[in-house]
Formats: structure tokens, C-alpha cells, sequence
């Protein structure tokens, strides 16, 4: 039996086109109506930075306080956690030295790194600036995929991390000609265990995903997908990670001066892709029509979200940004049923509150106009 986690109040101060806005809410699912522009995808990036990273945007500190305001902005969350009720509170700081900052407060106390917020919510999202992902550079497909990860292993962000500062390391003593043996096999050692690693992260989530949506072929309303990934590490993944290891070591021994004059490191996790295949078409997801993208990645992410459901024990909160724009009718009570079935609380947006009269009071409305908020 899956819990629910909820927001039960938000609270935004100079974020965005919000000078000062509050809601309290119910538990419900949330739509949020409103005109273009109003402020709606403003305030589904807030929640989203209630989890680590840069939100559903991934923009710039510096894009988020509210222009002509101060620099700073906040955004306050009470929350029915993972672990209970929980306040938290994050937003910008500008540092002595001019530096523009985030802060993050976890129950009246400095958190002491971001990933502290997964231990009170998970968050996923779609947003429409996702419907280009098959079809877009595999750096999305990558991010997208290590943010599915991340919301059932917090760890993969530190690794993912410590394996860029490494690789950023090698890059540098390759392009100063330091072809100095003992620093880059130290290195090279550090990113192949770090590496082997995420790889192993990665293959362990597609499998775990593939055997859900496997189990929901009959009753979907959405098309299942298929996902595999390829790369180096990933075509040998049967090996045992010690072997992998010691391969990627040699590889990257072995590319020391290719990867000199190319300028990065060629072979490794960053430049895995993520393949995405229309399981009853037997298509391609990139040589899929728009549509039947968008109800493949809105199958991938009620997918996902049971995945993080069934092995925390808690149904994540989801933002889905503009996503019944595109279905018809029948669909689009199909998809609310779904995401009712989750458990959890889901925010979604649009222009037209007719679009969501199948939710029926399963969702507070909350009109949004020019940065404020009704209930
Ligand atoms: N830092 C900022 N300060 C002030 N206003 C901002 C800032 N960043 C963005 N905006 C403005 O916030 C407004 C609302 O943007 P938002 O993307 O939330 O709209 P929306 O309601 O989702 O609209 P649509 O239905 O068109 O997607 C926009 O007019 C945008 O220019």
C-alpha cells in the first residue's frame, strides 16, 4: 500500500512573476487555470525545486527572482513528507563576495546538501519542453534518463557529479599535453568505478521500468515503450562490474592521445543514449508522429512514477505542465483516472478548466492570474 505525500501549503516571495503568493490546499490534486502568461509554469518550476537540481526549467539562479525586485526570492513549502510533516524553505542568497546562491532550509535548519529534499518528496515532471526528446540531442535523452534515476537512488547525482569534476580533471592534463602516467591512471581509475557504477544505476532502473509497463500492456490507455541504452558500458553490461572496470580503465588508457586531440573524453557514461522504441508500432520513437510521442512519454511517466510509488512506498508528486492539451476526450479521463490510481497529488496546468471536468472534485482548482493565486 502506497502513502501519499502532499504540499499543504506553498508560499512564494518575489519568484518569477510573483511578488507575494500563498495557497493552502487540500490534498487534492491541483489544476492550475490560467490565460498565457498568467504564471502557471512558474509556479510548477517552484515545486520543482523543492527536489535537487534546477527545476523543471533548468535555468539560471539568476533568471529566477522576480525582475525588479531584490535578488533574492523564496519558496516555502509545508509539506506531508516521506517523513511526516516537514517544512521547507529554499530559494537565493547573494553572498558577500556578489555571488548569487541557493539556500535551502529543511525544518527551520540549513539542510546540509540538497539531496537531503528527497528524504521528504520525490518529484517528476512533464512539461512540454519535453516533447521534443526522442527526437533532440541525446544530452536530453541522458538528463532525462539520470533524473529517473535520481527519484529512486539519490546517490546517482553525487556520482554522476564526482565523475564529471574527474573527467574534467583528465580533460585538463590531456589538453596541457601532462601525459603524466601515475595522475591519469589515478583518474581514470576514479572514473571507471564511478562510471561502472552509473551504468549499473541506469540498467537497473530500465529493468525494473521495462517489467512495469510490461505487466500494464493489456490496460494502458498509453502506448508501452520499449527503452534500452547504448554506449560503451552499456553494450557490455553482462560483464561483472570488476571486469567492466578494468575495461573502461584500458579504454581510457588506451584514448589518452584521441581523446587529447578531440578535446574530451570520448567513451564513458556522458555519452550513453537512451533508445526509446514504440512497442506495438514496433517503431522508432523519434520516427513516431508528435502525438503518439507525447502518449509515449505520458506512458514512460506514469510508469515511472508507479516505479518510485512501489519502491519507496510513497506516490510522488507529479507536475504535469499543459499535458491535456493534446488528448482527446476519452484519453484524457483515461490519463486523469491513472493518475488518481497513483495515490498521489498531482498539479496540473491549462488554459481551459473545461479540459478537466473528468476530474470532478478529485482536484481543487486554483485560477492563476498575472503572479496571484485563488482557490
Ligand atoms: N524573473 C522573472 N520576473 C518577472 N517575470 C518573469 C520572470 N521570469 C518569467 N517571467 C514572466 O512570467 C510570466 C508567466 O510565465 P509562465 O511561463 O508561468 O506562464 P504560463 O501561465 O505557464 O503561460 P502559458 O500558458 O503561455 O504557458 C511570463 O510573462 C514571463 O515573462
Amino acid at each position: 500500500m502506497t502513502q501519499k505525500t502532499f504540499i499543504q501549503r506553498l508560499k512564494l516571495t518575489d519568484f518569477r512573476n510573483y511578488t507575494q503568493a500563498g495557497l493552502v490546499l487540500d490534498g487534492r490534486h491541483v489544476v492550475l487555470v490560467g490565460k498565457n502568461g498568467a504564471g502557471k509554469t512558474n509556479f510548477m518550476e517552484a515545486i520543482s525545486l523543492l527536489s535537487p537540481g534546477r527545476g523543471l526549467r533548468r535555468a539560471v539562479l539568476s533568471d529566477m527572482p522576480r525582475i525588479g525586485a531584490t535578488d533574492s526570492f523564496t519558496i516555502f513549502a509545508a509539506v506531508e513528507g516521506m517523513n511526516g510533516e516537514a517544512d521547507i524553505g529554499t530559494g537565493t542568497e547573494t553572498t558577500e563576495d556578489g555571488n548569487l546562491v541557493r539556500r535551502l532550509r529543511i525544518n527551520g535548519s540549513p539542510a546540509k546538501s540538497v539531496d537531503d529534499l528527497t528524504d521528504h518528496l520525490r518529484i517528476l515532471w512533464l512539461t512540454p519542453a519535453m516533447d521534443g526528446l526522442f527526437t533532440g540531442p541525446s544530452a536530453e535523452r541522458r538528463r532525462f534518463l539520470d533524473r529517473l534515476v535520481l527519484s529512486l537512488d539519490p546517490a546517482h547525482g553525487r556520482r554522476a557529479n564526482d565523475f564529471e569534476r574527474a573527467m574534467r580533471s583528465r580533460n585538463r592534463l590531456l589538453s596541457e599535453g601532462r601525459f603524466d602516467p601515475s595522475w591519469l591512471s589515478g583518474i581514470e581509475q576514479q572514473m571507471a568505478a564511478l562510471g561502472v557504477a552509473m551504468a549499473a544505476a541506469r540498467r537497473e532502473m530500465l529493468g525494473l521500468l521495462a517489467g512495469l509497463i510490461e505487466a500494464d500492456r493489456q490496460t494502458s490507455p498509453f502506448p508501452s515503450a520499449e527503452l534500452s541504452l547504448t554506449g560503451f558500458l552499456d553494450e557490455l553490461g553482462e560483464l561483472p562490474a570488476f571486469e567492466l572496470e578494468e575495461r573502461y580503465i584500458e579504454v581510457l588508457a588506451q584514448s589518452r592521445h584521441r581523446d587529447a586531440a578531440a578535446g574530451r573524453t570520448l567513451e564513458g557514461p556522458h555519452r550513453a543514449d537512451l533508445t526509446v522504441r514504440h512497442i506495438e508500432k514496433n517503431m522508432d520513437a523519434e520516427r513516431c508522429s508528435t502525438g503518439e510521442q507525447k502518449a509515449l512519454l505520458i506512458g514512460l511517466i506514469l510508469a515511472h512514477a508507479r516505479l518510485v510509488a512501489t519502491m519507496t512506498g510513497f506516490a510522488p508528486i507529479l507536475l504535469l505542465d499543459e499535458i491535456a492539451a493534446h488528448l482527446d476526450e476519452g484519453r484524457r479521463a483515461a490519463l486523469f483516472d491513472r493518475i488518481d490510481a497513483l495515490g498521489g497529488q498531482a498539479f496540473m496546468t491549462g488554459t481551459d478548466v473545461a479540459m478537466f471536468s473528468a476530474l470532478g472534485d478529485r482536484a481543487q482548482i486554483v485560477t492563476v492570474e498575472d503572479g496571484s493565486l485563488d482557490v
